[in-house]
């Protein structure tokens, strides 16, 4: 497979992480009539419809006319349920499965299915929508060398992935990457809050909080140097940075980052048990 332009993709679910992946898909060049999605909610459909100008479903299984490519981007919770309503479209079609779900294991899929389809467990995050994505891919053992660079061209066009070895890896993922957007949003909220305290507008503590982050990210990914480096490049001996710094020292940042990123993977590895 050389091109995804005769690519078709149906999204069962289109919340948050299937607009993020299908925004980006459009954006690479992937046109409206390639790609659909089903999903129960009308305000989420009519939000789909209108920003994306595809097709969208109420029924799962309206859309199944031969598709290559079944992305499933329904909830943990409610996985085993749409796959019991989609089950005899798919193993009509036998697409490759593309899961975007936490936690949901390629082994329950499989089971809920059949252990003959192809299944490929991802873990996207929403950057996707912008086409800086960070995945973590892994496949099932009837997933074919063709299947694998379908799913690279599909994620490639939304971000940067990885295939991952081992399964327990996409926890990993989840716990990093999946979830990690979040935990950036929530330090720029905080800094932000804390530059208004010391009396910026909220419009200058803002822009100079986004940039500040954007500058930062852009610098750690261009640049050969390591984190540690590039942090004691901005920090003089004691300057503003270290104050800063010691600070978050005495409140051992390091162990709080370390024990929210283990809990983030703990729950990726509880979330297949609860919704089994
Ligand atoms: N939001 C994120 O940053 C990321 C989410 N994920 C995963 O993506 C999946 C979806 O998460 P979000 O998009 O954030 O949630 P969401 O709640 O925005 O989207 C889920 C959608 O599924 C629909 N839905 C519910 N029952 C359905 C059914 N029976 N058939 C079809 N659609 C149904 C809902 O109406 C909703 O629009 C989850 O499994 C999550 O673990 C993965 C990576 C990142
Ligand atoms: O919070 C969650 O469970 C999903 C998976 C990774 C990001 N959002």
């Amino acid at each position: 497979m050389n091109s995804t332009k005769d690519l078709r993709i149906r999204f069962v679910g289109a919340g948050n992480m299937a607009a993020s992946l299908i925004g980006g898909l459009l954006n690479k060049g992937l046109t409206a009539s390639q790609i659909s999605a089903s999903d129960p909610g009308l305000a989420q459909r009519d939000y789909i419809k209108d920003t994306f100008r595809i097709m969208v479903h109420e029924d799962n299984n309206a859309h199944f006319g031969m598709p290559d490519i079944v992305v499933l981007a329904v909830k943990p919770q409610v996985m085993k349920q749409v796959l019991a309503d989609v089950k005899a479209s798919i193993l009509t079609n036998e697409p490759l499965v593309i899961s975007v779900a936490a936690g949901i294991t390629t082994a329950q899929i499989e089971r809920w299915l059949s252990p003959q389809l192809s299944v490929v467990r991802t873990m996207p995050n929403t950057p996707a929508l912008i086409g800086q994505g960070a995945i973590g891919m892994f496949a099932n053992e009837q997933v074919k060398d063709a299947q694998k660079r379908m799913t690279e061209q599909i994620m490639d066009a939304v971000g940067t992935s990885v295939w991952l070895s081992k399964e327990s890896q996409v926890d990993a993922v989840t716990a990093l990457s999946g979830s990690g957007p979040a935990y950036f949003f929530m330090f720029m909220e905080h800094l932000q809050a804390a530059a208004e305290q010391l009396g910026l507008t909220a419009e200058d503590a803002a822009l100079l909080t986004k940039k500040t982050a954007v500058g930062a990210a852009l610098l750690a990914e261009r640049s050969d140097e390591s984190l540690a480096t590039l942090r004691e490049r901005v920090t003089s001996p004691n300057g503003t940075t270290a104050a800063a710094l010691d600070a978050f020292a005495r409140q051992h940042v390091d162990e709080v980052i370390n024990q929210a990123v283990q809990a983030a993977n703990e729950r990726s590895v509880t979330l297949s048990r609860e919704f089994d």
